[in-house]
């Protein structure tokens, strides 16, 4: 057998079983520099086969020392018929154990050949093998985790030095193999890690992303008038296409919010909606803003921008304030929407977009076309799906949720408990014209709010409202206003003796269709303004609009 001439003298042994001995070593190292975490446990036992068939051996053992002190087999492979070796306590096999721990190769090929002071190992030897035996500490990272030993027991043997330089080099081999694929088991199990965390925060991400949809979406609009309703009708209608919007509508009106909602409730929510205000940048930087420059493309242009259309690349472009477009800001912005295409300013680089557009505007753009500062191209263009914003005077009822909810916003941050507003002054408010609308509202109430000083609200309307704007000649805001002030005076109520319908002189059915035409109540119900107003003290653990009691907000 190869072993036996192995076992004999350099000068006896063939050439031929050294080569092959050789090869296999250098077979078996070649395998294990390349050996993956998932193959290495199986490895290792077929290398045992392989050393122990081709030496004569008996079996060979890889322990690994554990937390408990213990050095475990977990690699062995021994001939049919032999137990396997089991492992030992380092307390069991003391001096075996240090020799290990230290770094040492134990070898002996007689078991008289123990030191004295191996008492144990000796005593363990005789009952159980090995007779004779080669042991290598295994060492990882320069730490010695365990020891691999190579053994026979049924006949003693001798270790020669080509042997057992050999096995060395092989052993700290496998120890390299053991420690890298410790680290890609370390590094896989991270990366893992990293997955988990990554999909646990993309998770979130659309969690809070929906979270932020919800402030931002139609959630943010509180109100229950028929007009109201009708707009987020059409914000229903036209969300999921692509169809330009044009929202009219004066300022304050809800515009912005409106434009919001469109996008939420579009396709293209999961980007980002881009604004430009075109009443807000000086004309002169509009088309830069709008279609982007290049550096030095005109004086103080210092660096290379993206334009909106760009950055607004398959999602929605909102054009706040359309009206107050240059007219030949309006002709490039005519030819970028029908082309798909923008140039940057200083560059002949056409660059495509997909972007919806959603216009606003407080101006009259009929009457901007018709006196030639509006291109009436441009107009058709934008006005494809127009949605008006009723004014606040128009839907007079939103007024108490309004207020409600401006109440609770404020409360929270001013940190002052309100717990009712006073009917009264909503009457007031509601028989006041807004021109400011629903901004001039909120910043009532916040005016209101800082002068409060009791848990009791009391508003009083902007009493300088001629300042802001003239007042209205149409006829249907003066019946408007009238109806309201005949109602204020018979406390809301339409019929009967004294009722508004008798002051007024028509039949209280006619009153009731009068009332909804002006939305200011629904089939002569009384209006909620006067129902018993209570703001929910305590906020009902949440600061949201809708956890105001009476209050009411639309849902699109
Ligand atoms: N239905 C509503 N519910 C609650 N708040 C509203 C509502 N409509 C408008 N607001 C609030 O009123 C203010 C003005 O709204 P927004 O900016 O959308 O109006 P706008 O019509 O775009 O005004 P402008 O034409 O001046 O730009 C904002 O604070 C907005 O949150």
């Amino acid at each position: 057998m190869a072993a036996e001439r192995l076992n004999d003298s350099p000068a006896q042994a063939g050439v031929d079983d050294q080569l092959r001995f050789e090869t296999l070593m250098t077979e078996l190292s070649a395998k294990f520099v390349s050996v993956t975490s998932a193959s290495i446990d199986h490895e290792i036992v077929e290398a045992q086969k392989d050393i122990v068939r081709a030496l004569g051996l008996d079996r060979s053992t890889l322990v690994q020392l554990r937390d408990d002190e213990r050095f475990v087999a977990t690699h062995s492979w021994q001939l049919p018929g032999l137990q396997p070796f089991p492992g030992f306590a380092v307390k069991d096999l003391p001096w075996m154990a240090s020799a290990i721990l230290r770094g040492d190769v134990v070898c002996f090929s007689r078991i008289d050949d123990l030191p004295e002071e191996a008492v144990s190992e000796r005593q363990v030897a005789r009952k159980f093998g090995p007779r004779s035996n080669l042991t290598f500490p295994l060492k990882v990272g320069g730490r010695v985790i365990g020891a691999m030993a190579f053994g026979t027991v049924r006949h003693q043997r001798e270790w020669p030095d080509v042997v057992v330089n050999r096995l060395r080099v092989f052993v700290e081999i496998i120890g390299s193999a053991l420690a890298r694929t410790r680290a890609e088991d370390e590094i896989q199990r991270a990366l893992e890690e990293v997955k988990r965390l990554r999909d646990q925060l993309q998770r979130e991400n659309m969690y809070l992303q929906q979270e932020i949809k919800t402030v931002r979406g139609c959630r943010g609009l509180v109100g229950e008038s028929y007009a109201l309703r009708r707009v987020l009708e059409q914000v229903e209608q036209v969300a999921h296409t692509n169809s330009s919007v044009l929202l009219v509508g004066e300022t304050g009106t809800g515009k912005e919010l409106i434009a919001n909602a469109l996008h939420e409730l579009s396709p293209r929510r999961d980007r980002p909606m881009v604004r430009l205000n075109c009443a807000a940048i000086p004309a002169t930087l509009i088309e830069s803003e709008l279609f982007g420059r290049e550096k030095g493309a005109y004086t103080g242009a210092l660096s290379r921008q993206a334009g909106r259309f760009e950055v607004a690349h398959r999602s929605t472009l909102f054009l706040d304030e359309v009206g107050e477009l240059p007219l030949e800001v309006q002709v490039k912005l005519l030819r970028a929407l029908q082309e798909k295409q923008v140039e940057r300013l200083g560059s002949s680089k056409s660059i495509s977009f997909d972007v919806r557009i959603i216009a606003a505007t407080n101006r009259d753009l009929d009457k901007e076309v018709r006196e030639r500062r509006f291109r009436d191209d441009l107009y058709y263009r934008l006005n494809v799906f127009p949605i008006r914003m009723p004014a606040l005077r128009e839907r007079p009822e939103d007024i108490p949720l309004l207020v409600q909810s401006f109440v609770h916003e404020f409360a929270k941050s001013f940190c002052k408990p309100i717990e009712s507003v006073d009917q009264g002054s909503l009457r007031a408010l509601q028989l006041y014209p807004w021109p400011g609308n629903i901004r001039e509202l909120r910043n009532t109430v916040e005016r209101a709010m800082i002068l409060a000083n009791g848990s009791r609200l009391f508003i009083s309307p902007p009493s300088d409202s001629s300042n802001n704007s003239a007042p209205s000649l149409l006829l249907s805001d003066a019946e408007r206003g009238h109806l309201c002030n005949v109602l204020a005076m018979t406390g809301w109520r339409v019929r009967g003796k004294d009722g508004a319908a008798e002051l007024l002189g028509v039949k209280p059915t006619t009153l009731d269709s009068m009332l909804v035409r002006h939305g200011i109540a629904h089939g002569g119900e009384q209006p909620k303004s006067l129902s018993p107003m209570t703001l929910d003290p305590s906020g009902s653990g949440s600061n949201s609009p809708a956890s105001i009691s009476n209050g009411r907000r639309a849902d699109a």
